[in-house]
């Protein structure tokens, strides 16, 4: 089975876990991108749900697909994000960012009750840190920031290199937010909480990926088939 299909396969199982009326974050990625195709579907069915999208490419997606779009604004609380993920351990901490969306995607899963991630079993690791950690930063000050934040990488006993991600023609990727994102190749995260207090500490780091104490639940496929985590 491919890459793909298996992403598909762990949408549509948490796509029975939505229930007439519940208030959804959409998350971003590949992964997510089927979810929201496969409520799209049963939207279509009648389901009613409202969403919260995570993205602007999340946003498009759901307009085209018919899911009623709501703002954090006028409905504070969800009941429910399904988004991806690009590392999780067994505890369900997260690293996320990899489409460069973990601001809002944090924003919205923290609005949340309950939090599935949805992923093939691939990104299920041992220990966080394969997947270079996304930090946003504001465009202001981008070096002394830069410098901050390795500083505290140095501090905490990790490699200190940040590549400031680009997008075509060299340019820098900017988010949605309009903010640069630096990519911080770490091997293995050790103490995560310790370094996420340390990180959004440095002024100018506006979000970073480590996601602790947001997801309730994975949903992992893999070729054996779907393996759940936490509560679905
Ligand atoms: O910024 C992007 C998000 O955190 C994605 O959810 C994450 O990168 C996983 O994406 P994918 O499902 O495409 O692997």
């Amino acid at each position: 089975m491919s890459g793909d299909d298996l992403k598909r396969m762990a949408a549509a199982r948490a796509v029975e876990a939505v229930t007439d009326g519940m208030r959804l974050g959409l998350g971003t990625g590949s992964t997510a991108h089927h979810f929201v195709a496969l409520l799209g579907e049963k939207v279509r069915g009648g389901l009613k749900v409202t969403g919260v999208p995570t993205s602007e490419a999340t946003r498009a997606q759901a307009l085209a697909e018919g899911i009623p779009l709501t703002t954090l604004d006028e409905t504070p609380g969800l009941d429910l994000t399904v988004d991806g993920a690009d590392e999780l351990d067994a505890t369900l901490r997260l690293i996320k960012g990899g489409g460069g969306a973990l601001l809002r995607e944090k924003i919205v899963a923290a609005a949340s009750t309950r939090m599935i991630v949805i992923a093939d079993a691939s990104k299920k690791v041992e220990t966080l840190g394969r997947f270079a950690l996304p930090i946003e930063v504001n465009p202001f000050g981008l070096e002394a920031t830069r410098r901050a934040v390795a500083h505290v990488l140095e501090t905490h006993g990790l490699p200190t290199t940040l590549r400031l991600r680009t997008a075509a023609k060299d340019k820098a990727f900017v988010t949605d937010g309009g903010h640069f994102i630096l990519d911080a190749e770490l091997g293995a995260i050790d103490a995560p909480e310790a370094l996420a207090e340390a990180l959004v500490a440095v002024p100018g780091v506006v979000e970073h990926g480590l996601f602790i104490g947001l997801a309730t639940g994975a949903i992992l496929a893999g070729d054996d088939g779907v393996v759940e985590y936490g509560t679905i």
